[in-house]
């Protein structure tokens, strides 16, 4: 058919309905709500009490995961959304819960985080941008903390904080590469005691994952006092309590902490809440949203970002032990152009490049769609692979991914056109994935939380990403020693990697053979209570392209908008 309007053109062509009309059918209520403006709600904490009353979430989770991604993404938000829709009009009862966007990639690479085409959640402008205020009162309530602390330092440093040894940076909503490494308190002693300090994404701030596990108020306010900022001279950790500044970030954060609820194109309710990247942090959105939904509906479709190796394995690994969560089946997305990214051994990726048909590439590409199929039948959940289509992928290559999951694989897969159809698109794959969650799961993390840390991460790291082994930089082990010691050997944990390659080098494409896990850094995230491991080059501050989106957007003196999407 024609071309496809904008995914702006298409979500301004929808008249949405009242969010208290969407959500009523549900169980929600309008005094359940705190409305913010007529399509949009944060549900009171109240009312999620009341739902926890009665009863056990009866709903059924699947959960949206992709093979390695190219820079562009394969379309797991966009077949969340269609999912729901799809299993809306089967007549099932669907809710979908996604992540609320960065400004970073809204201005940068990847644009913004609400679908795509006929499978949106609207208003797609404000959840791309300023939507509920979340994202800055996180990076709000973690400046406070660092502000806070420095104050601490300049006036007489009673803690006794050992200044080159402080783990809490600033923090930007925005991909501002040159600010990854900073030196403050310049300017002499009026100012302060120059450090070096640095800012990282809000993505991926401790905060976020901090909002994303609370269950409440209480639980928000515990995980923020047991934060580790800095360490003493003594080597003991200084935590945001010790610093006294625990309820002033809550307060910053109790309205974010209410999940937020739009609306799908097609009517759908969706929960839009919480924003950590799946490379950088744990990947998904918040465990209060996933919760929410369950006990609305029979079924909750949620994502994980990037592919399996990243959200997936941590919301398996993760998430689905702090909270009453865990997969019934998984839809992994794949898509023609990641798979000749793949096939063709592509690096850097041209994406433009990939859409001539390369029947023989897609073929090549497949090894990387097995091993994440593979990688996801080891936590003991049924697979479903959805061939996320795009306008120029032919029928031969669409075929010849379908063909081989069932006919090689022996994983049902379905071709999805919810970008293009809405919901109709994904009818095929919504049956599928119904009779897989309806079929005993027998869900297991891939760990022990009883075994080393170099234990769960080689497990990680072989199992997953494939590699020989892993090794373990002299920090690292030092790292290591002294965790075991404050007791954080017990506690899940959450690697950063680059989401380009199954390996921790983003030129490796397909499945990397005869490599090593580089292990630079382990800190706790005390709040969240799960270890951080970096890797490799990994950046918790993203840096914008050559072209950022930003310089192709365009404000009409309507006020409408041009360039987002
Ligand atoms: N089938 C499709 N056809 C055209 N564009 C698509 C399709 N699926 C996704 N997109 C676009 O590709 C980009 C990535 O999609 P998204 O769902 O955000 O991927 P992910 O969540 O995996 O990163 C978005 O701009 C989206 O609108
Ligand atoms: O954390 C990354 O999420 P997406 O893969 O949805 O961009
Ligand atoms: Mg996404």
């Amino acid at each position: 058919g024609g071309s496809i309007p904008s995914d702006y053109e298409i979500a301004q062509s929808v008249t949405t309905k009242h969010i208290t009309d969407v959500v009523e059918p549900y169980g929600l209520e309008a005094d359940d709500l705190q409305l913010l403006g007529e399509e949009t709600a944060k549900v009171e904490l109240e009312a999620i009490e009341r739902l926890r009353e009665e009863g056990d979430p009866a709903g059924k989770t699947i959960l949206v995961t992709g093979m390695t991604p190219t820079p562009l993404g394969e379309g797991k938000t966009v077949t969340t959304v269609g999912l729901g829709q799809a299993l809306n009009q089967l007549g099932e009862d669907a809710l979908v819960a996604i992540r609320e966007p960065s400004l970073g990639p809204v201005f940068g690479v990847k644009g913004g985080a609400a679908g795509g085409g006929y499978s949106q959640v609207l208003p797609m402008e404000d959840i791309n941008l300023h939507f509920t205020g979340d994202l800055h009162a996180l990076t709000s309530a973690h400046n406070l903390i660092a502000t806070i602390l420095d104050n601490h330092i300049k006036q007489g440093n009673e803690l006794d904080i050992a200044v080159n040894w402080i783990n809490w940076p600033r923090a930007i909503d925005m991909n501002d590469r040159v600010l990854r490494e900073t030196v403050v308190g310049l300017g002499g002693d009026v100012t302060g005691i120059p450090r070096e300090d640095g800012f990282i994404l809000t993505a991926a701030s401790e905060l976020m994952a901090v909002l994303c596990l609370a269950d409440g108020l209480e639980d928000l306010k515990e995980r923020i006092a047991r934060i580790i900022v800095a360490y003493d001279e003594d080597g003991d950790p200084v935590t945001v309590d010790d610093l006294g500044a625990t309820d002033a970030a809550a307060i910053l954060l109790k309205d974010a902490l209410k999940p937020n609820v739009v609306q799908t194109i097609e009517g759908t309710p969706a929960f839009v809440h919480g924003g950590p990247f799946a490379n950088i942090a744990h990947g998904t959105n918040s465990l209060i949203a996933d919760e929410v939904a369950a006990h609305l509906s029979e079924y909750l479709v949620t994502e994980a970002g990037f592919g399996s190796d990243l959200g997936a394995e941590k919301f398996m690994n993760i998430v689905s032990r702090f909270g009453d969560v865990e997969p019934d089946a998984v839809a992994l997305v794949a898509s023609v152009r990641a798979l000749k990214y793949h096939g063709q051994d592509m690096w850097p990726p041209d994406v433009d490049a990939l859409e001539e048909e390369d029947v023989d590439a897609v073929y090549d590409g497949l090894e990387n769609l097995e091993k994440h199929v593979r990688n996801l039948q080891q936590f003991g959940v049924p697979v479903v692979v959805a061939v996320n289509r795009f306008p120029q992928d032919t029928d031969a290559e669409v075929e010849a991914v379908v063909e081989h999951c069932e006919d090689e694989l022996g994983v049902p897969a379905a071709e999805s056109t919810v970008f293009a159809e809405g919901g109709e698109g994904g009818i095929e794959l919504a049956e599928h994935l119904v009779e897989a969650a309806d079929a005993e799961s027998e869900f297991e993390p891939l760990y022990d939380l009883e075994a080393s840390i170099e234990e769960k991460i080689e497990t990680v790291a072989t199992e997953i990403y494939g590699a020989d082994g892993v090794e373990f930089h002299s920090d690292a082990r030092d790292d290591i020693d002294r965790l075991t010691e404050l007791g954080f050997d017990d506690v899940p944990i959450c690697l950063s990697k680059t989401f380009h390659s199954l390996s921790d080098d983003a030129s490796e494409k397909g499945v990397p053979e005869d490599w090593t896990l580089e292990v630079n850094e382990i800190y706790p995230s005390a709040g969240a209570g799960f270890l951080v491991v970096l890797t490799a080059d990994v950046l918790t501050l993203p840096g914008l392209p050559a072209e950022p989106a930003a310089e192709s957007m365009e404000l009409h003196s309507d006020g409408s908008i041009s360039g987002l999407f």
